[in-house]
C-alpha cells in the first residue's frame, strides 16, 4: 500500500459576493489545514477496477465517493489501464464542513499521479480536482490560502500564528447545497477578510481571533439551533474565538495557551461526542 495523508481544513473567513448564473456562489474565503487527517492507502490492480475500501458507515464505497471520482477522472483523462484499490481510513468527521471528502479526493489525485507516473504538476492536479468539487483544489495544495471563484482559484498565503484548534462536531450532518440554498445574498454582513489577511501576514494571533467570520454561520445556526448552543459552550469554556467551519455543523475554537486546551476539550466532551484538540498547521510543507 502507498499511503497519502488527507488533512481537514477550516475556514478562517468565508464571504459570499453574489450568486452566479451557474447556481454556484462567488466566494472569498481563507482556508487553512489542521492536523486532523484521513489516511488514504492506494494499491494498483491489474483488472482496471477502481475499488473503495472503507469501514465508516457514513462514507459511500461506490461511485459517490469523491476519492473514487478522483481516480476515475484521472484514469479516463490519461487512458490508464491499471485499476486501484483505495482504502480510506476515516478520522475526519463526515459532512462536517471540514472538507474530508475533498481532501480524500485530493490525496488520491496526488498518490495516483505518482503510482501511475503521470508527472502532473500541483497546479494541473488542482485543476483536475475542480471537476470533482469546489474545495478539492485547495486540498491539493494544503497550507493556507485565499480561495475565490467558486472556491477553486487559490492564492497561497503565509502560515498564520500557531495555536490550538478545538473542533466540535454535533451529531448531525449538513448538506452544503442546502446551506448555500438558504443564504439570503442581499442580507449578508461581510467578514473582515482584509483584516484577516493582515493578521496572517503579521502572525498576529489576537487580530486573527478578531477577524474570524463566516456568512454561512447564521444560515446553519437557524436551521440547527444546537450548533449555536455548541458555540456558546465553547466560548464559555474559554476558547479565545469561536466560529463554524464551512457550511458546518463543526464549530472550531482557537486557543493559544496550552493550559486552557484541556479545559475547553473536557468541558465540551460533556455535550458532544466528537471533540478534537489539534494544531493549526497552515503550512504546505505539512503535506510534503
Ligand atoms: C462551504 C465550503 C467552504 O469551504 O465547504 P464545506 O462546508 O462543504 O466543507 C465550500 O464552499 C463547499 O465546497 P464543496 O463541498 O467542494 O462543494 P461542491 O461539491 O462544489 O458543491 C456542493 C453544492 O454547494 C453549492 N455551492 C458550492 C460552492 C459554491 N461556491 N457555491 C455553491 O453554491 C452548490 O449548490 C453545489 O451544488
Ligand atoms: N471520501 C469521502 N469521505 C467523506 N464523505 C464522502 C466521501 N466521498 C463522498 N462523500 C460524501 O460527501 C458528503 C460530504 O462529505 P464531506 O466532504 O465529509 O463534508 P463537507 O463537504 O461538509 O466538508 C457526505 O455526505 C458523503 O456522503
Amino acid at each position: 500500500m502507498y499511503y497519502v495523508k488527507a488533512p481537514a481544513k477550516i475556514n478562517l473567513t468565508l464571504d459570499v459576493l453574489h450568486k452566479r448564473p451557474d447556481g454556484f456562489h462567488e466566494v472569498e474565503m481563507i482556508m487553512t489545514t489542521v492536523d486532523l487527517a484521513d489516511r488514504i492507502g492506494l494499491e494498483l490492480r491489474d483488472d482496471g477496477i477502481i475499488h473503495i475500501i472503507s469501514v465508516d458507515r457514513f462514507v459511500p464505497n461506490d461511485h459517490r465517493n469523491l476519492a473514487y471520482q478522483a481516480a476515475k477522472v484521472l484514469k479516463e483523462m490519461y487512458k490508464v489501464k491499471s485499476g486501484v484499490s483505495i482504502k480510506i481510513e476515516k478520522n475526519i468527521p463526515v459532512a462536517a464542513g471540514l472538507a474530508g471528502g475533498s481532501s480524500d479526493a485530493a490525496a488520491t489525485l496526488k498518490g495516483l499521479n505518482i503510482l501511475w507516473e503521470l508527472n502532473l504538476t500541483l497546479d494541473e492536479l488542482a485543476q483536475i480536482g475542480t471537476k470533482i468539487g469546489s474545495d478539492v483544489a485547495f486540498c491539493v495544495y494544503g497550507g493556507t490560502a485565499l480561495a475565490t471563484g467558486r472556491g477553486e482559484k487559490i492564492q497561497e498565503l503565509p502560515t498564520p500564528a500557531n495555536c490550538w484548534v478545538i473542533l466540535a462536531k454535533p451529531t448531525l450532518g449538513v448538506s452544503t447545497a442546502d446551506v448555500y440554498g438558504n443564504l439570503k445574498v442581499d442580507q449578508i454582513v461581510h467578514p473582515k477578510t482584509t483584516q484577516m489577511l493582515k493578521a496572517i501576514q503579521e502572525k498576529d494571533y489576537e487580530l486573527m481571533c478578531n477577524s474570524l467570520g463566516n456568512v454561512l454561520e447564521d444560515v446553519t445556526l437557524k436551521l440547527y439551533p444546537e450548533v449555536a448552543n455548541l458555540k456558546e459552550q465553547m466560548q464559555r469554556f474559554g476558547a479565545d474565538a469561536v466560529l463554524m467551519s464551512g457550511s458546518g455543523p463543526t464549530v472550531f475554537g482557537l486557543v493559544n495557551h496550552e493550559s486552557r486546551v484541556q479545559r475547553v476539550y473536557n468541558g465540551l466532551r460533556g455535550f458532544c461526542d466528537e471533540v478534537y484538540a489539534v494544531r493549526l498547521m497552515g503550512d504546505r510543507e505539512f503535506l510534503a
